[in-house]
């Protein structure tokens, strides 16, 4: 799993240094709406999953999960913070 978080957010940071015009990731550094596209993003995405979540669709919750996490990982880069970040906070919690 670290591994994944850690190439996807590779790509992701590579995406906003070289923003490659078919790159749904470019997109959202571009957006005329700016860091709101990625926010509405997360909050949609967010009640789909309680949607699915109250289905008990596991495949569903699966895809909207993975959606979740990559549109946070656009968002810690578009802050200019990383995965580290993150993992320092979990760890504080343990
Ligand atoms: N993990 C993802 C990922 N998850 C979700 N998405 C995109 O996020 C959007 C989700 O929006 P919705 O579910 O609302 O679907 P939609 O209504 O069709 O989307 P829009 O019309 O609103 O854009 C879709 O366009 C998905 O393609 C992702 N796009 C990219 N990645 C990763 O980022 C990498 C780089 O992608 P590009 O930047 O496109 O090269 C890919 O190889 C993947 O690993």
């Amino acid at each position: 799993m670290d591994d994944t978080l850690e190439s996807l957010f590779a790509v992701i940071e590579d995406r906003k240094e070289t923003l490659p015009e078919d790159s749904y990731t470019a997109s959202l550094f571009t957006h005329e709406k700016g860091e709101n596209a990625v926010l509405e993003k997360l909050g949609e995405e967010s009640t789909e999953l309680v949607l699915a979540a109250k289905d008990d669709d596991r495949e569903e919750i699966a895809a909207e999960s993975a959606d979740i996490v990559y549109h946070l990982l656009v968002l810690l880069s578009m802050k200019g913070m990383d995965l580290e970040d993150l993992e320092a906070e979990l760890e504080s919690r343990r």
